[in-house]
C-alpha cells in the first residue's frame, strides 16, 4: 500500500504544481494549464480508484468500472489541449464541437475497452493486446500532437506549456508502453515506480525556469498558423481511428462515429470561413469609408484636389483611347473675399458648402466629377463632352448659383455669381491633366477680366475645329 500512496503524493504534487502555473499565467494561456492539470487530476482519481479497489476488494466490480471512466475522461482535456487552435477569434460553436468530438473520443475509448476486457471477448487472449496497442497508439498520438504544436507555438509562453505537455505525454506514453509490457508477464517489485516518472518529470518542468533553447526558438508566423490551424484535424482524425478500431464490437456505432467526425469537421470550417467572411466584410467597408473619407473635401463634402487628380488622369487617357472629347470646367466664386470681409468667414463656409452642393446636383451625368480644386475655386470633369456641349453646361451652371440667391452685399449684382473657364482636350490635341487645368484657369482669368458673372473658352480649345455634334453636318 505505501508505494501507492506514495505515487498518489507525486501525481498530487503534479496537479499542484500544474495548477500553480495555471494561477501564474496571464488568462489567454490558462485554458491549456487547466486542461493539463485536469487530466492529471483523471490520472490521480484513476490510481486512487485502483487503489481503493485492491484494499476493499471490488467484488461488485464498480470501482473497476469507475476506474475505466475515469482513463476514458483522462482522454477529454489531453485531446482538447492539443487539437484545439485556441484563437481568440474563434466561434463559440467551434470549441462546442471540439468539445463533442473529444467527448466522442473518451466514449469510443471507454466502449473499446469495456467490450475488449469483458463479456466473450475478454477470453480471446489477443484481446489484451488489442487494447494495450491501442492504448499505446492514443498516447503516443497525444504526444505527438504536443510536440507538433511545441514547434508551432506562436510565442514563448505558447512554446512554454506545449513543451511541459509534451515531455509529459511523451514519458507517460513510454511508461506506459513498458508498463504494460511488463504486466503481462507478472509485474515485479519496482513496476510501480515507473508509473511516478512523468508526474515527477511534469512537477519539475512547469515548476523550473524553461530551457534557453525554448526561448531562442522562434517559428515564422506561417508556420505557427499552418500548425495551429491544422491541429483541429488531428481530432477528427483520431475519431476516425477509434471507430476503424471498433468497427468489429459495433460496426453501426463505428460508421456514425466515422461519419459525425468528418460532419464536424466540415461545420466547424463553415462556422469558421463565415467568421472570416464577416470580419472581411467588415474590413472591406471601413477601407471603402476611409478612401471616401481620403478622396472628400471636409468642408463641402464634395471630392478634393487628390480625388481631381486620379479622375481627371483616368478622363483624359480614356478620352484619348476612345477618341472622345473631354471638358474641364473651373469655376471660381466672384469677389469673395469681399464675401468674407463684408459677412465673416463662417458665412464664407456656409456660402461655399451651398455653391457646392448645387454644383454637384447640377452635373451632367453619373461620370462627371465636381471638385473642390482649392479655396472658393472648383473644377469639374466633363467626360465625353465637347467644347460646345461644355459651354451649354457652363451656361447651366452660371444660372443655377445666380438662381440660388446668396446674398452679397459688397457684389455689383448684389448676389454670389461664378466665373468658369472652360478647357477641352479633343481628340487630335491630346493633354495631360496640368496642361488642361492650366488652360481652364487662363480662360477663368480672361471671364474674370471680362466682367465676371461669364464663362470664356481656352484659347487652344476655342481656336480647335468645332467637334462633329450628332446630327450635324
Ligand atoms: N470662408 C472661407 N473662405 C475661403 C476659404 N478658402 C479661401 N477663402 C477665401 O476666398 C477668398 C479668395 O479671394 P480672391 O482670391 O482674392 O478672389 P475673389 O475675392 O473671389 O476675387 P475674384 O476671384 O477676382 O472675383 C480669400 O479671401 C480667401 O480667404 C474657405 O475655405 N472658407
Amino acid at each position: 500500500m505505501w508505494p501507492q500512496l506514495a505515487m498518489l503524493a507525486v501525481q498530487g504534487s503534479a496537479v499542484w504544481a500544474v495548477f500553480t502555473r495555471y494561477r501564474r499565467s496571464p488568462s489567454l494561456i490558462r485554458m491549456p494549464w487547466l486542461l493539463l492539470g485536469l487530466a492529471v487530476l483523471m490520472q490521480v482519481l484513476w490510481a486512487g480508484t485502483n487503489l481503493l479497489a485492491t484494499e476493499l476488494g471490488d467484488k461488485s466490480g464498480y470501482l473497476a468500472a469507475l476506474a475505466t471512466v475515469l482513463s476514458g475522461l483522462y482522454v477529454i482535456p489531453c485531446m482538447f489541449m492539443v487539437t484545439r487552435s485556441f484563437a481568440l477569434n474563434e466561434p463559440r460553436a467551434v470549441a462546442v464541437l471540439d468539445l463533442v468530438l473529444s467527448c466522442m473520443v473518451a466514449v469510443l475509448v471507454y466502449q473499446f475497452f469495456t467490450k475488449m476486457l469483458s463479456g466473450p471477448l475478454a477470453s480471446d487472449p489477443s484481446s489484451i493486446y488489442v487494447v494495450v496497442y491501442l492504448a499505446d497508439a492514443i498516447d503516443f498520438s497525444l504526444a505527438i500532437m504536443a510536440m507538433l504544436r511545441l514547434f508551432g507555438g506562436r510565442s514563448f509562453r505558447w512554446r512554454f506549456f506545449y513543451y511541459a505537455a509534451s515531455a509529459y505525454l511523451l514519458v507517460n506514453a513510454t511508461v506506459a508502453t513498458i508498463y504494460n509490457r511488463i504486466e503481462m508477464h507478472g509485474l515485479p517489485w519496482w513496476a510501480g515506480s515507473l508509473i511516478d516518472i512523468p508526474h515527477a518529470l511534469l512537477v519539475v518542468v512547469a515548476l523550473r525556469q524553461p530551457p534557453r533553447w525554448l526561448r531562442a526558438y522562434r517559428p515564422s508566423l506561417a508556420v505557427s498558423q499552418t500548425i495551429a490551424s491544422f491541429a483541429p484535424i488531428l481530432l477528427s482524425m483520431m475519431v476516425v481511428m477509434l471507430g476503424i478500431s471498433a468497427s468489429r464490437i459495433n460496426f453501426v456505432l463505428s460508421l456514425l462515429v466515422g461519419c459525425a467526425a468528418v460532419l464536424f469537421y466540415g461545420l466547424r470550417m463553415a462556422f469558421i470561413q463565415s467568421r472570416n467572411m464577416d470580419r472581411q466584410r467588415a474590413v472591406d467597408l471601413s477601407t471603402w469609408r476611409l478612401e471616401q473619407q481620403v478622396g472628400r473635401d471636409p468642408l463641402t463634402g464634395i471630392a478634393n484636389r487628390t480625388t481631381l487628380d486620379t479622375r481627371l488622369r483616368e478622363a483624359l487617357e480614356e478620352g484619348h483611347r476612345t477618341g472622345s472629347h473631354c471638358s474641364v470646367l473651373m469655376v471660381d466664386i466672384d469677389f469673395f473675399k469681399q464675401y468674407n470681409d463684408s459677412l465673416g468667414h463662417i458665412a464664407g463656409d456656409a456660402c461655399l458648402i451651398q455653391v457646392a452642393g448645387a454644383l454637384s446636383r447640377s452635373r451632367v451625368r453619373v461620370h462627371d466629377l465636381v471638385a473642390r480644386y482649392g479655396g472658393e475655386e472648383f473644377a469639374i470633369v466633363l467626360v465625353d463632352t465637347s467644347a460646345e456641349a461644355a459651354q451649354e453646361v457652363a451656361r447651366r451652371l452660371i444660372d443655377t448659383i445666380e438662381r440660388l440667391q446668396i446674398a452679397h452685399p459688397a457684389c455689383p449684382l448684389g448676389r454670389i455669381t461664378v466665373s468658369v473657364g472652360i478647357a477641352t482636350q479633343t481628340p487630335q490635341t491630346p493633354m495631360d491633366p496640368v496642361a488642361v487645368l492650366d488652360e481652364a484657369d487662363r480662360a477663368l482669368y480672361r471671364a474674370k477680366s471680362n466682367g465676371r458673372n461669364r464663362y470664356e473658352l481656352a484659347m487652344r480649345t476655342a481656336f480647335d475645329p468645332p467637334a462633329v455634334l450628332p446630327g450635324a453636318g
